[in-house]
C-alpha cells in the first residue's frame, strides 16, 4: 500500500487575469478550485494509474472539508488529522506568467500532531510513504524525522519530496527517490549546475549519501534517473503547456506508482516523465487518458 503525507494541503486557488495590473481593480477572466497540496497532487495521480493509495495529512475548517469531500468523490482513500484550525488556501496567480502565493498553513497543536504519528502505526514491510511538501512552521523544523523514524521503525520505505537541510537529513535514512528539479540541486550542494555532468556528479552524491533512485527533472528539457548501477536521460514530451502546478508531483505519482506495481524502474521513469508532462498540457492534473497518450512519446537512453 501507498501512503502519501500531506503536511501542508491546500485549496489551489487558481486565477486567471489577461494582464496583472499591481495598485488596480483587476477582474478575472477565469477561476478555478482544486484540492492541492503536493502528497495530494500524488495521490490523485496514483488514483489515475490504478495504485492503491491512502492520502494522510492535516485538514481543518470549511477549507479542510472541501478537500476532502473532493477526493472522496474521486474515489480516493482519505485517512486526514481533523484539527481545529483552517487549511490554508493557495492563490496561482496566471497573467501569461505563473505567480504562486502560498499560505504559511494552520496551527497544529502537539495532540493533533501525535494523531497523525499514530496512523503510521499500521505501516508494513512493501508500505511506501511519499512525503511531500512544506511542513506547517507550528510543526517545528523536524516532524518529518519524526515520520521517517516510524517507516523506518516498521520496516516499511519512505519517498521525501522537500528541499534544503530537510532533505539532507532524510538522505542517511534510505529514501526510496528523491527528486528535485535542477535548480533545487544547485541550491542544495551551494554551487553552480551549468552541464548534465554536473547534474548526474550531483545526484551522485545524493545517491551516496543514501538515496535509492534519484530523478532530476529539468522542466520542458528532459529527466535524468540516476541509480547505483546506471544512468539515464528521458526526452519530454512536446505540447502546449498550460500549467505547470503539480507537474513536479505528477512525476514523482507515475513514477511511485509505476514502480510498486511493475517493479520496473525504467517503466516507472517513462511514466514519471510521462505524468508530468500530461499536468503541464492540463488545466487541472494528468488524467490517465492523457498520460497514456503521451507515453509513447517518451524515449529513455541510457547514458
Ligand atoms: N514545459 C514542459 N514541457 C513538457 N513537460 C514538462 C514541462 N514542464 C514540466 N514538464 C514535465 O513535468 C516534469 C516535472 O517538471 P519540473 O522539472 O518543472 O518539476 P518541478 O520543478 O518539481 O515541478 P513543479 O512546477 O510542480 O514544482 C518534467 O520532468 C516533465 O515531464
Ligand atoms: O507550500 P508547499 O507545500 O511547498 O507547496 C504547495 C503547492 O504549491 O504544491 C503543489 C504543487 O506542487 C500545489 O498543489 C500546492 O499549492
Amino acid at each position: 500500500m501507498i501512503y502519501t503525507v500531506t503536511l501542508n494541503p491546500s485549496i489551489d486557488y487558481i486565477v486567471e487575469v489577461d494582464e496583472l495590473k499591481l495598485g488596480e481593480l483587476n477582474r478575472m477572466k477565469r477561476d478555478l478550485k482544486l484540492p492541492g497540496g503536493k502528497g495530494i497532487n500524488v495521490s490523485r495521480i496514483l488514483n489515475q494509474l490504478g495504485a492503491q493509495n491512502t492520502a494522510i495529512g492535516f485538514l481543518g475548517g470549511f477549507t479542510g472539508h472541501y478537500i476532502d469531500d473532493k477526493l472522496k468523490q474521486d474515489q480516493i482513500a482519505t485517512d486526514f488529522v481533523f484539527i481545529s484550525d483552517d487549511t490554508r488556501i493557495n492563490v496561482k496567480l496566471k497573467h501569461g506568467d505563473e505567480t504562486e502565493i502560498n499560505g504559511l498553513g494552520p496551527a497544529i497543536s502537539t495532540e493533533e500532531a501525535d494523531q497523525l504519528v499514530n496512523k503510521l502505526s499500521v505501516l508494513k514491510q512493501g508500505d511506501v510513504l511519499v512525503l511531500s511538501g512544506s511542513v506547517p512552521p507550528s510543526l517545528g523544523g523536524n516532524f518529518y524525522e519524526r515520520l521517517i523514524a516510524v517507516c523506518e521503525e516498521k520496516g516499511a520505505e519512505f519517498v521525501i519530496d522537500t528541499t534544503g537541510k530537510a532533505l539532507l537529513e532524510a538522505l542517511p535514512h534510505g529514501p526510496l527517490l528523491v527528486k528535485p528539479n535542477h535548480h533545487e540541486l544547485s541550491e542544495l550542494f551551494e554551487t553552480e549546475i551549468n552541464s548534465r555532468e554536473e547534474l548526474i556528479a550531483h545526484g551522485r552524491k545524493l545517491l551516496e549519501r543514501g538515496a535509492k533512485h534519484v530523478l532530476i527533472s529539468m522542466a520542458g528539457d528532459g529527466a535524468l534517473l540516476v541509480t547505483k548501477d546506471e544512468v539515464y536521460h528521458a526526452n519530454v514530451p512536446k505540447g502546449q503547456v498550460k500549467n505547470s502546478v503539480g507537474a513536479g508531483d505528477s512525476m514523482i505519482g507515475g513514477f511511485v506508482g509505476t514502480l510498486v506495481l511493475s517493479n520496473d524502474a525504467l517503466e516507472a521513469f517513462r511514466t514519471g516523465v510521462a505524468s508530468g508532462s500530461a499536468t503541464a498540457f492540463s488545466d487541472d492534473l494528468a488524467d490517465r487518458a492523457k498520460i497514456d497518450e503521451l507515453l509513447p512519446q517518451v524515449t529513455i537512453t541510457r547514458l
